[in-house]
């Protein structure tokens, strides 16, 4: 599969192409009165197209890692390439922003959703922010809701809505804007095996159709399956990166 793609606002790329790569990355935190260093000079890759799983003990950095190659957390060394960010964190804090707006899908555990908005405008909202207009907004939205399976929910808030539902909004929600990176961190934990296996699949569809490199932190050894790229972390540092072709029929989550 090598077609070149065009997707809004990034030139075309080619699947198997580098969309990040990340060198020396050093991350210290400050308890008490030590540092403790979560990140020991980690250099890290992503391709389009790829789900690279991001798997290792709690406590040995995956977070921190994701945070600080997605414009989140800045390291105190080492240099990020994201896209045609040659170097992210040399950009202006506006222009992190920017970038992560543009080209940055996230869905994390806690789902993030506004209580007080129904799902369509959840999705709605995130367009908004990227200069779609109302109209268009709407349609991509509910295309997106149906795309995850949730037409029929279009109007429910997140009280209204199972905990699987929630986290398919917010994939709704992160995939309706195109964005070239995904970043998801435990994407699955909080939810039922039928509900996680969902998630999975959309996210291994949105790199597979759409080029989207997707990097996903999990504790879930069953997400290998759906892995193309499986990165051990431990203590700060990567102890192995294997590359593997992602099953063609994974056991299904419930099982
Ligand atoms: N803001 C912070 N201040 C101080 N220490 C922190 C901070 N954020 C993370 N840490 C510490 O850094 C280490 C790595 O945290 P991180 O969240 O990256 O690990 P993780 O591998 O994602 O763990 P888990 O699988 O439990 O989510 C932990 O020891 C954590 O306590």
């Amino acid at each position: 599969m090598n077609a070149p793609l065009t997707i809004k606002g990034v030139s075309a790329f080619t699947h198997g192409e580098s969309a990040l790569t990340a060198k020396g990355l050093v991350k210290r935190f400050k308890t008490g009165r030590t540092f403790i260093e979560v990140l020991k000079g980690v250099d890290f890759d992503a391709r389009h197209g790829d789900v690279t799983m991001v798997m290792g003990p709690s406590g040995s950095g995956k977070s921190t890692l994701v945070a600080a190659l997605s414009g989140l957390l800045k390291p105190d060394e080492g240099k990020v390439q994201a896209l045609e960010a040659a170097d992210l964190w040399k950009l202006s804090p506006g222009k992190i922003d920017k970038f992560r707006l543009d080209h940055c899908g996230f869905i994390f555990q806690g789902f993030n959703l506004f209580p007080a908005l129904t799902a369509k405008q959840q999705v709605m909202t995130a367009l908004k922010y990227q200069g779609v207009g109302p109209g268009e907004a709407g349609r991509r939205a509910q295309a997106a809701l149906e795309s995850v399976g949730l037409g029929p929910r279009v109007n429910q808030r997140p009280s209204e809505l199972s905990g699987g539902e929630k986290q398919r909004v917010a994939i709704a929600r992160a995939l309706a804007k195109n964005p070239n990176l995904i970043f998801a961190d435990e994407p699955t934990s909080a939810l039922d095996g039928k509900s996680g296996e969902i998630v999975i699949r959309l996210l291994r569809q949105a790199a597979t159709e759409r080029g989207a490199a997707v990097i996903c932190v999990t504790h879930d050894p069953r997400l290998e399956a759906y892995a193309d790229r499986v990165i051990h972390i431990e203590d700060g540092r990567i102890l192995d990166d294997v590359r593997r072709t992602p099953d063609a029929n994974p056991t299904p989550l419930s099982h």
